[in-house]
């Protein structure tokens, strides 16, 4: 595997499933692969039972789109492909369209970075079908994965509660290329460095670390291990200081702390990885306060999420800084956001006019939403966020303005009339080029660190959340109802 400066693999146009190929071939030959599409990436509920999800990948959306490219060696692998009856997998005509083929889209995203709510278009892709469907796979795995994760570490940075939160994951990421995703969303969603020091490369995220139990371990004495460290790295000295006895470490570290001190150097912080890490960071904060090193810092990891982090707060631990790996990295306990992307409209030949398209499933909440949607956020005079409303604006309801019905229910009604709205989406490829409104990561980072700290305190507590309304613009709402009433009359079925 090659790593570019992108997450994504250089050969981005095979980052995909089969059948997205497969279909491509079918609208070609079809003749359909002009018609105009809309699609809408979306997921139904919020990752780990939370009240919000935190939007990520949208900043490398615009590079896949301008790097999607079938390339000769591409093509000519195609090409040997057997399909399972035998006889080529794909046909000659379509393996030279897709040698000259343009992903000539416009896709539309929230911001990373921004708040998003289930069901609403995190991505909005319009263009020939042919093309929204090629992008389908790659672009649900760039912006699933990330915006899981970067969900979770809003969830650690809010519960460490402005003490800074660092990725350990790579070591239990899925794969390199999982690493690298993890690190970028983590730093989206607030941590401060990462340990990935490719990461730190490829995105310029400030990289930090510690030593490991093997570097104690390597020396006759833990003392010994301490001074060889902060020989070494002066600058940079954390000590680990739970390989043996924490109470014994923490009187090592003061040592090694004192004779750095005679040297003009400063011993920066000790890590706790096991134990009971309130009990033991009590502990250390007293014993270097007692010996005037109040300016040593305490870190600490071991199986961290937010909800630990919350209870050692809870118990009083004076713990500055969190190392968090495997639950940052494995987004656990929900391994998947599980966002889709459905086709939401398209418009065939030379038709002015959308027509909406959903999937009407047995299960209501299975709805997709029709439509060229774009998302209306209404805040409160202090900024507060205080509903979403899904717009389609050739379907709206002019008598109605200011009022929204639930996305779920069509029983509650909103009223948002008296506050402000502003634009959720922005767009991030125009013509298959990108906009530059994608942004760089640290303005993504403070787009969520603002985006939480107005979020009601309500929708943002871990315990049963209280439900942020998505709701759909009135005319949007009945040409909802009355395309579900159509496909069931067609189906047969009128009342169901
Ligand atoms: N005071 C505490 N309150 C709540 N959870 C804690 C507390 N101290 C530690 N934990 C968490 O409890 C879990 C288990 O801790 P424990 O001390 O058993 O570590 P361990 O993994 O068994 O130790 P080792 O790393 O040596 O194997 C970890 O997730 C840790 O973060
Ligand atoms: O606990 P995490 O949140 O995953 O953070 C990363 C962990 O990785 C390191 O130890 P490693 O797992 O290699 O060994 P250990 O568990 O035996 O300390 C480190 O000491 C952390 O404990
Ligand atoms: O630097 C560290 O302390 C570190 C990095 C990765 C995993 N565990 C610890």
């Amino acid at each position: 595997m090659s790593l570019t400066d992108r997450t994504v693999p250089t050969d981005v146009a095979l980052n995909t499933d089969l059948y997205e190929l497969t279909m491509a071939q079918g609208f070609w030959e079809s003749g359909l692969a002009d018609t105009r599409a809309v699609f809408s990436m979306f997921f139904r509920e919020n990752p780990f039972g939370g009240g919000y999800a935190v939007a990520c990948g949208a900043g490398q959306v615009a590079d896949l789109v301008e790097n999607f490219r079938f390339e000769p060696d591409t093509v000519e692998y195609l090409r040997g492909l057997e399909a399972p009856s035998g006889g080529p997998m794909f046909k000659d005509g379509f393996l030279d369209y897709l040698a000259d083929f343009r992903c000539d889209l416009d896709i539309h995203g929230v911001r990373e970075g921004d708040l998003v709510f289930p069901r609403e278009p995190l991505l909005r892709v319009e263009g020939p079908i042919i093309a929204c469907q090629l992008v389908e796979t790659a672009l649900l795995n760039l912006v699933n994965f990330q915006t899981l994760v970067a969900t979770k570490a809003a969830r650690v940075v809010q519960a460490a509660e402005g003490h800074t939160v660092s990725d350990f994951g790579l070591r239990r990421a899925q794969g390199p290329d999982g690493g690298l995703a993890v690190a970028r969303a983590s730093y989206i969603g607030g941590a401060s460095s990462t340990s990935n020091v490719l990461a730190g490369k490829i995105y310029g995220i400030p990289v930090f670390g510690t030593h490991a139990h093997s570097w104690v371990m390597a020396f006759p004495s833990e003392l010994e291990a301490f001074r060889a460290f902060a020989r070494s790295a002066p600058n940079n000295c954390v000590l680990l200081v739970d390989t043996y006895d924490v109470a014994q470490g923490v009187e090592n570290a003061i040592t090694v702390a004192h004779e750095m001190e005679g040297r003009g150097e400063r011993l920066a912080a000790v890590r706790i990885d096991s134990g009971d890490l309130a009990k033991l960071s009590k502990l250390a904060r007293a014993r270097f306060d007692e010996e005037g090193l109040g300016y040593v810092r305490i870190s600490a990891s071991n199986d961290l999420d937010e909800y630990t982090i919350q209870s050692l707060f809870a118990q009083g631990a004076p713990i500055d800084s969190f190392g968090v790996g495997t639950k940052l990295a494995t987004a656990d306990p929900q391994p998947s956001l599980g966002g889709v992307y459905k086709l939401s409209a398209y418009r065939k030949g030379d038709e002015g006019t959308w027509r909406p398209t959903m999937k009407l499933s047995e299960m209501a909440y299975k709805r997709t939403v029709p439509g060229v949607q774009h998302i209306l956020r209404y805040r409160d005079a202090s900024g507060v966020p205080v509903g979403d409303v899904i717009v389609d604006d050739d379907w709206v309801d002019e008598t109605r303005a200011g009022r929204a019905v639930d996305v779920l229910d069509v029983d509650t009604l909103y009223d948002f009339g008296r506050y402000e709205a502003e634009e959720v989406l922005v767009c991030l490829v125009r013509d298959g080029a990108d906009t530059g409104e994608g942004g760089t990561i640290d303005e993504a980072r403070e787009r969520c660190r603002a985006s939480l700290r107005y979020l009601d305190p309500a929708t943002r507590r871990f315990l049963n959340p209280q439900i942020y309304p998505v709701a759909l613009e009135p005319g949007l709402s009945a040409l909802r109802s009355r395309l579900a009433r159509e496909e069931r009359e067609l189906a047969g079925n009128p009342v169901a």
